[in-house]
Parts: C-alpha cells; sequence; structure tokens
C-alpha cells in the first residue's frame, strides 16, 4: 500500500558507494595491510563485497577470508591499525565523486533543503575526504559510523541527526546503495532511495524495497519536489 508522502525537508546521503567512489582507495588499503600480515592481496571486486559495516567489519572480513577461519582478536587488532593508517594516507587521494553529484547537491540546497552525511565510515577519515572532494560547504550536520554507539542499518544515527536539525523523520529522505541505509530508514519512519550503482554485497538494492530505486543520483532532483507515490518505482 501506498503511504501517504509529505514533503521533503531534510535528505541525509550515505557516503560510500553515494557520493564517492570510495572503493580503490579502500581496496589499496587493505591490500596494504594484508600484505603487511604476509597474507595474499584480492581483487577489488572481492573487497567490494565486504564494505558496507564500517571499517572494523572490513578488516574482520579480509582477516577472516585471508585465514579461512575467523580471526583472533590479536591479528583483528593488528590489522586494524594497519589498516587505518594505509587508509588515512590514501582515502583522499585521487578520490573520485559519482555522476551528477554536484549537480544534484547544487540543486537540493537551491531548493531550500537541508542536507546532512551519515556514513557507516569511522569519522576521521571524514574531513579530508569531504574537503578533498569540495563537499563540505553541503552538509549541515556529518556522523560517522563510530559518531554513536549504533551505526546503520540501527536507525540512531538518522533519528540523531533529524533531531539535530530540528526536523522530522517523515519529512526525511535517506538516500543511499546499501540495504544498511534502507533498513535504517524504515526503521527511522523516513522515506528512502536506493541508488543502483554503489556496495551492496552484490546484491540489487531493489531487493530491499526501498521507496525508489534511482540508477542515477539526480532522479532525486524531480523526486524530492514531488515525492508522490506516482513517481515510486
Ligand atoms: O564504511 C562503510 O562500510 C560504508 O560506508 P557508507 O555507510 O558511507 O556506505
Ligand atoms: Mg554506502
Amino acid at each position: 500500500m501506498n503511504k501517504a508522502r509529505l514533503p521533503i525537508h531534510l535528505v541525509q546521503f550515505d557516503l560510500d558507494g553515494t557520493l564517492i567512489d570510495s572503493l580503490p582507495q579502500l581496496w589499496q588499503a587493505i591490500n596494504i595491510m594484508r600484505s603487511q600480515l604476509g597474507f595474499s592481496e584480492v581483487s577489488a571486486q572481492t573487497v567490494q563485497l565486504w564494505i558496507g559495516n564500517g571499517a572494523d567489519i572490513l578488516v574482520q572480513r579480509a582477516l577472516a577470508d585471508a585465514q579461512q577461519t575467523p580471526p583472533k582478536a590479536s591479528l583483528i587488532k593488528e590489522g586494524r591499525v594497519l589498516f587505518a593508517d594505509a587508509y588515512q594516507s590514501v582515502a583522499h587521494q585521487e578520490i573520485r565523486l559519482f555522476p551528477g553529484v554536484i549537480e544534484t547537491l547544487n540543486a537540493l540546497k537551491a531548493a531550500g533543503l537541508t542536507l546532512a552525511l551519515v556514513t557507516n565510515k569511522p569519522f576521521r577519515f571524514v574531513p579530508d575526504i569531504l574537503a578533498a572532494t569540495q563537499l563540505v560547504p553541503f552538509f549541515s550536520h556529518a556522523l560517522g559510523g563510530d559518531s554513536l554507539a549504533q551505526k546503520k542499518p540501527d536507525p540512531a544515527p538518522l533519528l540523531h541527526t533529524c533531531q539535530a536539525l530540528n526536523i522530522l523523520p517523515s519529512h526525511s529522505i535517506m538516500v543511499g546503495d546499501s540495504e544498511n541505509d534502507v533498513l535504517a530508514a524504515k526503521a527511522a519512519g523516513m522515506q528512502v532511495a536506493g541508488l543502483t550503482y554503489g556496495y551492496n554485497y552484490g546484491k540489487s538494492i531493489a531487493t530491499s524495497q526501498p521507496d525508489w530505486v534511482l540508477d542515477d543520483i539526480r532522479g532525486l532532483i524531480e523526486l524530492v519536489k514531488n515525492p508522490h507515490p506516482l513517481n515510486k518505482n
């Protein structure tokens, strides 16, 4: 059944796989960590399947794959430090925005909407990435995966952002590439648009049943003006 659609005042964006293609840098950092620990390198396609639950889980997945068994706590600890050092040095280098991102953010801002960032990436990596991609001025609020005790798919970061900006979840939309974004938005009582070009464990975002499925982020520009069920995919 179609829900009544309320006007949208706040757009919350995911980062990895939605605004930026961070796979090259995450892949590089995972391989640096694996090499330093004496493990073989992996393909970008494999690393892509591990993205979505923050850096700690990414490292755990990369080590479990390397050992073909759950890694010991001491190895995970070592891996996290090596990954963090490697990623810190490459995270913002030659980073690519997905097509239409700047055009979309400009159009939404010009339409008077408030924009926020809610990523599962640890917050310490976020400011350099936003600065390198010239995204800083767009966002009124930004949270990382370690900013609160819970991260997506928990609704807490999305609800926290609504509260901080004094905008109701029912007047907000989440935009992301992962089932974690869709689950968090639904649990928060927000509308949600799923993008097809990012990282979702190799699955189609449509399987999570977001309110809209978009192949191009520029689709948001019309959607937020008229978030009517007829626009629904
Ligand atoms: O850090 C991750 O695993 C994914 O980050 P995201 O929430 O911006 O997609
Ligand atoms: Mg993402």
